[in-house]
């Protein structure tokens, strides 16, 4: 059984489609990359799974989790999902963190709601925060948030996370805020633990190479759709759609030093701005009249799957 399950998801906020319709499976253990840049729906996406969308938010579709239909859940149910079976890592972790208490406080207040025992309590949360990479653990555990930087105390995020042993963490962005070395460490930490505790894992970002060095399998979202799935090891080989190539093109590291750096031409665009047809039409190189006017379902391609009609014409793919 999949640890998650969107089956055509779709979500409008007053009258406005904000995600057209999203197909995705995580299974047991694995990691999956939601990609795209600002406004594509990834974090409506994720929300989505744990019923945390804006007001005025509707949905329709499947969102399956552990098998059960999230919409159909009660309230207990769903608070019971939300502090044992999925964690969510958000990307400010000082909107996460109680100012006013002590690292240790957090951490043991989340241990105890899981049943830990007092005594047990502060030992388990010393050595999460070891196997997430904080030092001196002892002091850690007797500063306030205030006092770490914003890496560490994304760590212990983490380590909360993890206290709670969840069959599925979901991290929205979680390093956006931090510089570009603590990133990678932080990402990087997430991924080997996670991996270690065989917790499923949906990572957000708008970073594809980022979400490749620590996911299974990418799935890159435009305008309130998932244009392509891949596995995150075959990505500069196998992308197929137009729009995940030209992310991959406009990566810095991408191009050799001294020559410009392409972006991917036009602007993104919301689910209410897109085509009738294909969402990425008005900003492929490649679109024809079919293009604009009717949709394409997702079809295999390299590795993985990809919804573009021009699959295996010699000048797209
Ligand atoms: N509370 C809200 N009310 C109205 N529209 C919203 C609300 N929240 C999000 N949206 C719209 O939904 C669309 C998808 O937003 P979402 O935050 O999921 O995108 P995202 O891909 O996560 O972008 P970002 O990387 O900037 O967070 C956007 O067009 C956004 O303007």
């Amino acid at each position: 059984m999949n640890v998650l399950e969107f089956d055509r998801l779709r979500v409008t906020i007053g009258n406005r489609p904000i995600l057209r319709e999203v197909t995705l499976a995580v299974r047991p253990g694995e990691a999956v990359g939601l990609v795209g840049e600002s406004g594509s729906g990834k974090s409506i996406t994720v929300r989505s799974v744990l019923r945390m969308l804006p007001a005025g938010a509707t949905a329709e579709g499947s969102v399956r989790l552990l098998g059960a239909e999230i919409g159909e859940l009660d309230r207990a149910a769903l608070r019971r999902v939300r502090s044992h079976d999925v964690a969510m890592v958000f990307q400010d972790p000082r909107a996460t963190v109680n100012p006013v208490r002590t690292i240790g406080d957090f951490l043991t207040e989340v241990l105890r709601d899981q049943g830990v025992s007092r005594r047990d309590a502060g030992r388990r949360a010393a050595g999460l925060l070891a196997d997430v990479g904080v030092d001196h653990v002892g002091r850690r555990m007797r500063q306030r948030p205030h006092e770490l930087s914003g890496g560490l105390l994304q760590r212990v995020v983490i380590a909360a996370a993890l206290a709670t042993e969840p069959k599925l963490i979901l991290a929205d962005e979680p390093t956006t805020a931090l510089d570009v070395t603590t990133q990678e460490e932080v990402v990087a930490i997430l991924g080997e633990q996670r991996h270690q505790r065989n917790a499923a894992l949906l990572f957000v970002s708008h970073d594809l190479e980022l979400a490749a060095a620590v996911c299974d399998r990418i799935a890159v979202m435009y305008a309130g759709e998932i244009v392509e799935i891949l596995p995150a090891a075959r990505l500069h080989e196998d992308a197929r759609h137009p729009y995940t190539r030209a992310l991959l093109r406009s990566r810095p590291g991408t191009v050799p030093p001294g020559s410009r750096l392409r972006t991917v031409p036009g602007i993104p665009q919301a689910a209410f701005d897109a085509p009738a047809g294909c969402v990425f039409a008005d900003r492929c190189g490649h679109a024809t009249p079919h293009c604009f006017s009717v949709r394409p379902e997702p079809r295999p391609a390299g590795a993985g799957l990809a919804a573009c009609h021009l699959l295996g014409e010699p000048h797209v793919a």
